[in-house]
Order: C-alpha cells, then sequence, then structure tokens
C-alpha cells in the first residue's frame, strides 16, 4: 500500500462521530448532548424529506394542500413545528422549548425533562416554500441553571450564552451547519445513505466581501447609516468595483451564501419597524453566534448583537452581520451618526 497517498486521503466524518469527538473534550460529559444533537438532525432529515415532496403535495395529500381524497393537510411550517417539538422532547434532554411558531414557551414534563433549552425557528423562510427556494431550519441551545425548577428566566439569555446553534438548509442539497464553540462545520446529507456527512470543515468566513444581502424595497424607511452603506456598495468612491447584491429572503440561504462566499446581510431597523424585522432568539442569535465562530461579526446597529438580553421570547432586532470587515465599516458609520 502506498502509505503518502493513504495519509492524505481525507477521513470520512459522519456528523455522530464529529459530535462524539466533540463531546470526548469533556471527560465529565454524560453523552447527553450527543443524543440531543441526533433528535435535531432527526428532525432535519424529516422536514427535508418533507420539504422535497412539497411540490408534489396536491397530488398525494402533502403538508398544507388538500389531497385528492377532499382532506385537508397541515402546512409545511406547522408539520415542521410538530416534527421539531416531537423530536426533541422525546430526546429527553430538553426542559423547555421555545418555537417561533408556538407563542409561549414549552416546559417539558418532568418526566421527560432534561438540561437543554432548545430555541428554534422550524422553517425559516416560508413565503419560498411555493416557489422551491432553499428555506431552512434554525436552532440554538442553552444550558437550563436548575433543571428541577427550570423559569421562562432560563430562556431570556444573552445569546453569547449559547451552548450551540446551526441550522440545516433545505435547498439543492441539505446541508447542515454548526458549531459547538470550537469553530463551525458543514455536512451534507447523503440521501441514499441517510447520513450527513462533513463536507464543509471548519468553516471560514472571508475577511472581506464583495456581496451585499438586503431587502432594498424598505430603502425610503432606512436611517441613514443603512443608506449610506448600501449607496457605498453601489457607488464606490474608493475605486473599489460596486459589489454585488443576491437576496433570497430566507434568512438560512442568505447567511449560508455569505459563510462561504463573505460578504454582509442586513435586516435594519427602519421608521415602519424600529426593531428590524427577524427574532432574536432564534433567528439573530444562532445566526450571529455562527458568524462569530467563522471569524466574521455581528451587530445590532447600537452593539454586538450576542451581548443583547431578550426581554420577551419573540421579541425582534435589527441585524448587520457577516465579513469582519464589511461589518466594521457599517459600524463606523453608525459610530459617526451617533
Ligand atoms: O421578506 P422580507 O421582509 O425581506 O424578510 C425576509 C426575512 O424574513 C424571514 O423569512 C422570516 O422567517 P420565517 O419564514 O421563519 O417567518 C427570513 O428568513 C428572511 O430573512
Ligand atoms: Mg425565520
Ligand atoms: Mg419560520
Amino acid at each position: 500500500m502506498d502509505h503518502e497517498a493513504d495519509a492524505h486521503r481525507t477521513d470520512l466524518m459522519t456528523i455522530t462521530r464529529h459530535v462524539l469527538n466533540e463531546q470526548t473534550k469533556y471527560p465529565e460529559s454524560r453523552g447527553d448532548f450527543t443524543i440531543l444533537l441526533s433528535h435535531i438532525v432527526l428532525g432535519c432529515k424529516f422536514v427535508c424529506s418533507s420539504v422535497s415532496k412539497a411540490g408534489l403535495a396536491k397530488l398525494f395529500g402533502l403538508a398544507g394542500e388538500t389531497n385528492i381524497q377532499g382532506e385537508e393537510q397541515k402546512k409545511l411550517d406547522v408539520l415542521s413545528n410538530e416534527v421539531f417539538v416531537k423530536a426533541l422532547i422525546s430526546s429527553g434532554r430538553t426542559c423547555i422549548l421555545v418555537s417561533e411558531e408556538d407563542e409561549e414557551a414549552i416546559f417539558v414534563d418532568r418526566s421527560k425533562r432534561g438540561r437543554y433549552i432548545v430555541v428554534f425557528d422550524p422553517l425559516d423562510g416560508s413565503s419560498n416554500i411555493d416557489c422551491g427556494v432553499s428555506i431552512g431550519t434554525i436552532f440554538g441551545i442553552y444550558l437550563v441553571k436548575d433543571e428541577d425548577n427550570p423559569t421562562i428566566d432560563d430562556v431570556l439569555q444573552a445569546g453569547k450564552n449559547l451552548l450551540a446553534a446551526g441550522y440545516c438548509m433545505y435547498g439543492s442539497a441539505c446541508t447542515l451547519v454548526l458549531s459547538t464553540g470550537s469553530g463551525v462545520n458543514g455536512f451534507t446529507l447523503d440521501p441514499s445513505l441517510g447520513e450527513f456527512i462533513l463536507t464543509h470543515p471548519n468553516i471560514k468566513v472571508p475577511k472581506k466581501g464583495k456581496i451585499y444581502s438586503v431587502n432594498e424595497g424598505n430603502a425610503k424607511n432606512w436611517d441613514e447609516p443603512t443608506t449610506k452603506f448600501v449607496e457605498k456598495c453601489k457607488f464606490p468612491t474608493d475605486g473599489s468595483p460596486p459589489r454585488s447584491l443576491r437576496y433570497i429572503g430566507s434568512m438560512v440561504a442568505d447567511i449560508h451564501r455569505t459563510l462561504l462566499y463573505g460578504g454582509i446581510f442586513l435586516y435594519p431597523a427602519d421608521k415602519k419597524s424600529p426593531n428590524g424585522k427577524l427574532r432574536l432568539l432564534y433567528e439573530v442569535f444562532p445566526m450571529s453566534y455562527l458568524m462569530e465562530q467563522a471569524g466574521g461579526q455581528a451587530f445590532t446597529g447600537k452593539q454586538r448583537a450576542l451581548d443583547l438580553v431578550p426581554g420577551k421570547i419573540h421579541e425582534r432586532s435589527p441585524v448587520f452581520l457577516g465579513s469582519y470587515d464589511d461589518v466594521e465599516e457599517i459600524k463606523a458609520l453608525y459610530a459617526a451618526a451617533n
């Protein structure tokens, strides 16, 4: 055997093995986190399979449509929520769940309770479902203070306290991007094997990007720093070429592109929505955590996004996140305006 060639062969790493490897860094670990993640992975596989069949809904009676027998079916975002709630509770490792789809936090029954809090957006970018554009699931994981007495204050923690965060994108491939606090890794589902395989090890967002991503339809209501930033992207005055605009309208897909290609994603405050649109706990925090773990930054217009402490579970926040240098630029514009 050619040992040199063998040494250069890349290891085949499944998500389960990756998480088990991470676990060995914590000798006191009881494997609870690994079990929790395996249930999140299960939820992602289930939703991925439902999303891929969404276009057939009318024929076969899948989510959100009336089937040929005239039976009403559940909408895909409602179905996804039920899948994740069930998968998380049955892991036996969660104590509080916060979902975009549920007005109140879910406190898990004592008999099935564990140490982890999971905040999640079961189906992000849901307006893109019907045209087959990429959508996803976003999640963040916190630890509860006292497993026997979980309270809502356990959920209202700063984003910097997250233990882990990730998203699964249901796009041309099903890709799960995860950080457990030591970098960011991306896994692609091999549909025939049913396994997520490490395809994007140690993702680092380029230090500076050539793309900006924003809903320009809101431009007439923007504040001055955002307006100036976008103007600079289109009409640079430093001799650099104009930046490209890319906006999918699914946060998962826009952030995935930003992580891999660099650039900046903006959902600013505006006159109509003074807190922006995106939800702090299950959209802004997990994505900001991933961006920082990949070497980028996340800023609210006033402060580091992960330093915010939510006052309520469905609170919103403006956010600017992406390549380190691009976020520095918007920070400088806000500093100059204040
Ligand atoms: O349509 P807009 O205002 O540009 O908003 C797009 C944003 O809204 C969202 O779709 C909100 O997510 P949901 O589909 O989970 O409600 C984000 O994914 C996306 O970044
Ligand atoms: Mg969303
Ligand atoms: Mg959603």
